[in-house]
């Protein structure tokens, strides 16, 4: 019998997935891992999980890797916007700790395979969008291993959350959790971001806002309440039309505005590419932010950079996010955005 570990977090999507693939004959158990600090956060998550392991029959083993977190995941995501540019903590979090940690675990126990509730399919090669795409969770996968693709299954890929929840509703045990409120975008995020980086660097510091000639036309709150094509929450003085956050200067405190077509990207460059495949010259489609459409481009690569041309116009792209590739349906890798350009 093949052996199976389940990413078990307490909510609706992992315990579906983990009773489905005991309905399928695997050998399953689940593991909890402690990631970031929240308080009183792991009490209630860690009850949930262990109350759906043993609802589906399994064992719920528990890591902790708070300090591992802290170290690939939290600390980037502070310096990131430190540095002016906006993070993308899952991708981190997916490689490291759960495409990376846990199947350091399931080596450990002797699995197989390892699962999670993502909405996400693969055939052992390359990822592929999710049949739900209200739910698609791709863009946050592209930085996974290419090399552990082989080992991993998404019960829930072939899925629409909408039937998910109605499955787990007409369960008796399961009710509990398909009302379970859903998780928010960023696990560690209880309000916004801004309140949390606050306990850990000066995000109230008043700068000067500028046009791009470098004038002074208008102040801001602190550089980091600032994302690439923010259109508030600043002044300019004497504009009667909206101004947009072009870019931003973390070293002077500043940020840089203008009209929306000044948003424009024509072109970006990547750094540190993740491929499932090895073409270095090829056009493709570019998703460059989360639920955005994919546009086309050009794409040539150079060791681990590379440089995108687009071939359309998109509006407000920001260094530190993920530029991800996708060939229809298909994940074919991704980096990184480190410059823009128009
Ligand atoms: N703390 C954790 N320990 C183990 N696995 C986890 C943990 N957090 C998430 N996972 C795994 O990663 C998957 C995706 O996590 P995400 O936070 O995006 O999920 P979600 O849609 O809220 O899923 P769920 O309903 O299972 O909580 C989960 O379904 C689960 O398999």
């Amino acid at each position: 019998m093949k052996k199976v570990l389940v990413g078990m977090s307490g909510g609706i999507d992992s315990t579906v997935s983990a009773l489905l693939l005991k309905e399928d004959g695997y050998e399953v158990e689940g593991l909890y891992m402690k990631l970031h600090s929240k308080p009183g956060y792991h009490e209630i998550h860690l009850a949930r999980a262990q109350k759906a392991a043993d609802f589906v029959g399994i064992k719920l083993h528990v890591l902790d890797l708070q300090d591992i977190f802290n170290e690939k995941v939290f600390q980037p995501f502070i310096d990131t916007y430190e540095d002016g540019k906006t993070p993308n903590p899952c991708a981190l979090c997916n490689r490291s700790l759960k495409f990376g940690e846990m199947i350091k675990f399931a080596d450990k126990i002797g699995a197989d395979y390892l699962a999670t509730g993502h909405y996400i399919k693969t055939d052992g090669k390359y990822f592929y969008e999710a049949e739900d795409d209200t739910k698609d969770q791709s863009y946050f996968l592209f930085y996974v291993n290419k090399d552990i693709l082989p080992r991993l299954i998404f019960p829930l890929g072939e899925r629409k959350k909408s039937d998910i929840k109605k499955f787990a509703a007409s369960i008796k045990g399961l009710e509990s959790f398909a009302s379970q409120g859903e998780s928010s975008e960023i696990c560690f995020v209880d309000t916004t971001y801004t309140d949390l980086l606050k306990d850990y660097v000066e995000v109230d510091k008043k700068g000067d806002v500028l046009d791009t000639n470098g004038k002074v036309i208008g102040e801001h709150k602190g550089y980091m309440h600032y994302t690439i094509g923010k259109r508030k929450g600043f002044t300019v003085r004497g504009a009667h039309e909206p101004h947009y956050v072009l870019s931003i200067d973390a070293k002077n405190n500043q940020i840089i505005v203008g009209k929306r077509e000044e948003l424009s990207c024509k072109y970006v460059e990547l750094a540190n590419l993740n491929m499932y495949n090895d073409e270095k010259e090829f056009d493709t489609f570019v998703k460059l932010r989360y639920r955005t459409k994919a546009v086309p481009c050009h794409v040539i690569i150079e060791d681990n950079k590379a440089k995108v041309v687009l071939k359309e116009d998109v509006f407000g792209v920001a260094t530190g996010q993920a530029a991800v590739f996708y060939d229809g349906n298909k994940l074919i890798g991704g980096g990184w955005i480190s410059k823009t350009r128009k």
